[in-house]
């Protein structure tokens, strides 16, 4: 009996050793973060119940000074939240293959912008890059607010009461990329198929948040089993077929209407569709690029998809927040409005892209919402070579580095008082003063959002016209908000404000 104890101590403390003792485990344990247990490391410690994931990140991040680490054989992660080091992992390329929670969206944005690497990525970013040119940022400004005044419709008729901002903002910004990118319109069409669509993206979103909040669903295998990973299965295909369908009718429009061989850059795209007079979408510059035999249409597929997953849950995130922060902060509410009614008068014309730019106050309540409640709060590298941070800390090849979007936006040293909502941290010399990587909602480096500039203009457009026609009044208030883990950032219940009709802009 004796013997068999011994050995299996032996065992243990052999296992424990071949674990913990590594040169990966040796690395990382030096760097600061919770007491690892005999052989399983931190493995309890970040075990926890889904909703519990955000407040973990939390309490490691105020435990910690900008950088700690996660070690359970064989599994390690560092997350990091000092500016310094994140330029080290952001600004280069060496440090761009994407962390193991992207491989949840594999199955959906396969080798899309977001997911690829190397040349693929390199290519499919010098196609999609003029996407994003002013000019056609123009068009979609058209598109941008006819989808807005449909908001404003809704927003009337729920007027005089607390609504739930969250379904009535995803509906915004999921028709109006949906117009952009694909050139197809949800809400007028209402076909059984487009509301089909539309209810199978939102269901989506709820599988990737439910296994993104439980770790042993990261495993195809374990997942692919449950009945999420087979209804995922399921729903995959109605997306895939509907988009599939989606760009043969385009495909067939443009061969029909553009007798030019391809479209070279955003001049002459601008260019074709302005003479012809139809509405561009993202994915007419991918269709160009097919006949030049840079992408096929798988690649297109993967393209479409990956726009209409980045771009419609990261936007609603941001608006759904800005407004309920705008509605607790009425001096910050009214000195906004007061900007827009200086700029259009009595005038009730809609506001255009030039108007945008001349709302400098809301820019910067833009920004402020986006540094508070960033809608993509964490991004995460697979590091494929050892890296020195600025510390002096080593972390090795091979481990994960979180960067906390949400933890360098709330450092007491850069924000002082993080919590409290002053878009004049953003006037340009308190921004001169900051690191350039202290404040990145939309990442930053080779690898940030390619559709920042849409997102700001849909955001600005949309929060203009808003404020004009409506009073935003608190009801969720920012101490109410509990975030729940996810990709996006997102309360655990709703996220009310109540919109009252202003009586004239003028008056106001
Ligand atoms: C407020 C809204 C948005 C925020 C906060 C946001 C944020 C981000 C962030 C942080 C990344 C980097 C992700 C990473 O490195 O893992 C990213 C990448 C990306 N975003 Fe956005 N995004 C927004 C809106 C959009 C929109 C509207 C589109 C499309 C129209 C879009 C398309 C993309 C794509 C394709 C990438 C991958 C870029 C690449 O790797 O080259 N995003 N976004």
């Amino acid at each position: 009996m004796l013997i068999y104890l011994l050995s299996s101590a032996i065992l243990l403390c052999v296992i424990h050793v071949f674990f913990n003792y590594n040169n990966v485990a040796r690395a990382l344990r030096k760097i600061p973060g919770p007491k690892d247990a005999f052989i399983i490391g931190n493995a309890l410690e970040i075990i926890v119940p889904p909703d519990k994931l955000m407040d973990l990140g939390r309490d490691f991040a105020k435990r910690f000074h900008g950088i700690y680490r996660f070690w359970c054989y064989p599994l390690g992660a560092v997350t990091i939240y000092n500016p310094e080091d994140i330029e080290i992992i952001m600004s280069t390329m060496k440090h761009s293959e994407k962390g193991i929670v992207y491989h949840l969206l594999k199955p959906w944005l396969q080798d899309g912008l977001l997911l690829s690497n190397g040349e693929k990525w390199q290519t499919r970013r010098k196609i999609l890059t003029p996407t994003f040119h002013f000019n056609i940022l123009r068009q979609f400004s058209v598109i941008l607010q006819e989808n807005a005044q449909r908001l404003l419709t809704v927003l009337e008729a729920a007027s005089e009461r607390p609504i739930d901002v969250v379904p009535v903002i995803s509906e915004f910004t999921l028709s109006s990329i949906c117009e952009t990118a694909m050139g197809t319109q949800l809400n007028e069409q209402e076909t059984n198929a487009a509301r089909s669509y539309k209810d199978t993206i939102y269901r989506i979103g709820h599988i990737f948040s439910s296994r993104f909040a439980r770790i042993y669903l990261f495993s195809d295998f374990i997942f692919n089993l449950t009945s999420l990973g087979r209804e995922q299965k399921k729903l995959l295909r109605i997306v895939r077929n509907f988009t599939e369908k989606v760009i043969d009718q385009r495909k067939g429009m443009l061969n029909n209407n553009i007798n030019s061989d391809t479209i070279k850059d955003a001049e002459e795209y601008d260019d074709i569709f302005m003479k012809k007079k139809k509405k561009v979408a993202m994915l007419d510059l991918l269709i160009s690029a097919e006949k030049d035999r840079l992408i096929d249409s798988a690649g297109i597929q993967e393209e479409v998809d990956t726009f209409m997953f980045e771009g419609h849950d990261t936007t609603a995130s941001g608006l759904t927040f800005c407004m309920m922060a705008l509605a607790n902060n009425r001096d910050i509410q009214n000195k906004a409005l007061a900007e827009i009614t200086d700029l259009l008068g009595d005038s009730d014309r809609a506001i255009t892209m030039e108007d945008i730019n001349n709302l400098p106050y809301l820019d910067r309540c833009i920004k402020e919402s986006l540094r508070i409640y960033p809608p993509v709060h964490f991004i995460s590298r697979k590091l494929t070579e050892d890296v020195k941070l600025s510390n002096k800390y080593d972390i090795p090849a091979g481990v994960g580095c979180h960067i906390s979007i949400y933890d360098l936006h709330h450092r007491e040293d850069l924000y002082p008082d993080p919590s409290r909502f002053d878009p004049d941290r953003f006037l340009p010399e308190h921004c001169a003063r900051r690191h350039p990587y202290a404040y990145i909602p939309f990442s930053a480096g080779p690898r940030n959002c390619i559709g920042q500039k849409f997102a700001l203009l849909e955001m600005k457009l949309v929060l203009a016209e808003v404020l004009r026609k409506f009073e935003l009044q608190p009801v969720t208030r920012a101490e109410d908000l509990s975030f729940i883990g996810d990709l996006v950032l997102r309360n655990k219940g709703p996220v009310y404000v109540n919109f009252t009709k202003r009586k004239s802009v003028a008056t106001q």
